[in-house]
């Protein structure tokens, strides 16, 4: 499955970020049968699962390996999968992360750090081409501090318009949306407009919808995040309100 199919369907990216406090006494069964549950029922209505890898390192071992079975599962509700794991490096070691999720899961996307280069980036994008991929490139966090940097005034215009700018060249022009995605905080609606002037072709992932406030929306391309909206509505794990949320947020995006 390439991960652009996602683009085809309603634009909504479910995050599963355990936590394990809210899963009773056995916490890595109950978050295995609960995420299974949930994706299996929210398919319909997902473009793509992210998981933040975080979450799964923090339950050791186990939690890794239940990440490998969660994103195997993925493939079987039919979800193309968002490993959340905003890694970048220099180039040789870049090539080993892009091994390890964009190579070993064929048609999954990766969220990548920019502060880099794009000559670290380059490995990514290579495995991303080579195995029906994508990159989700961080250029305007949802955080409230991003503007530290991010915002910065360079030739008058802020810094992650001009990243912006040079990613999109660097997909180059040609019809359709292209395999660099980048990430634009729903939070800051003003900022994903902008992006989206200044690169047409790029998947847009939308994070912070939800519990950060930022509401769904609406565009092509626009692939709208939620985590704790979504897994954990009211704030623990109940299938019963995740659908109901969903239909809430598809409600926005798509009616
Ligand atoms: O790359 C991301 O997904 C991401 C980028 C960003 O700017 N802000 C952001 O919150 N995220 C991730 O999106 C998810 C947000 O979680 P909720 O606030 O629970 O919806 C977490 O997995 C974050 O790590």
């Amino acid at each position: 499955m390439d991960f652009l199919l996602a683009l085809e369907r309603p634009p909504l990216v479910l995050g599963v970020d355990p936590r394990p406090e809210l899963h009773g006494k056995d916490p890595l069964a109950d978050i295995r049968r609960y995420a299974l549950e949930a994706m299996e029922a929210l398919a319909p209505g997902l473009c793509a699962v992210k998981f933040q890898l975080a979450f799964f390192e923090a339950l050791g071992a186990e939690g890794v390996g239940l990440l490998l079975e969660l994103a195997a599962a993925a493939r079987v509700f039919g979800l193309p999968v968002i490993f959340d794991g905003k890694r970048g490096d220099v180039g040789s070691t870049a090539r080993a992360y892009a091994e390890a999720y964009l190579v070993r899961f064929p048609g999954s996307a990766l969220t990548v750090n920019p502060y880099l280069g794009l000559d670290a980036l380059a490995p990514f994008l290579e495995a991303a081409r080579a195995h029906g991929g994508a990159l989700f490139v961080l250029v305007k966090t949802s955080n409230p501090g991003s503007g530290f940097l991010q915002d910065l005034p360079v030739e008058g215009r802020p810094l992650y318009l001009h990243l912006a700018e040079a990613l999109a060249r660097w997909e180059g022009d040609g019809e359709g949306f292209g395999r660099v995605g980048m990430v634009v905080g729903a939070t800051y609606p003003e900022a994903v407009a902008g992006v989206r002037a200044v690169a047409p072709r790029a998947p847009l992932l939308l994070p912070g919808v939800g519990a950060q406030g930022g509401k769904p929306l609406r565009g092509p391309g626009l692939l709208n995040a939620a985590s704790r909206a979504l897994f954990y509505p009211g704030g623990r794990p109940d299938l019963e309100a995740a659908l109901k949320a969903q239909a809430e947020l598809l409600k926005a995006l798509v009616e």
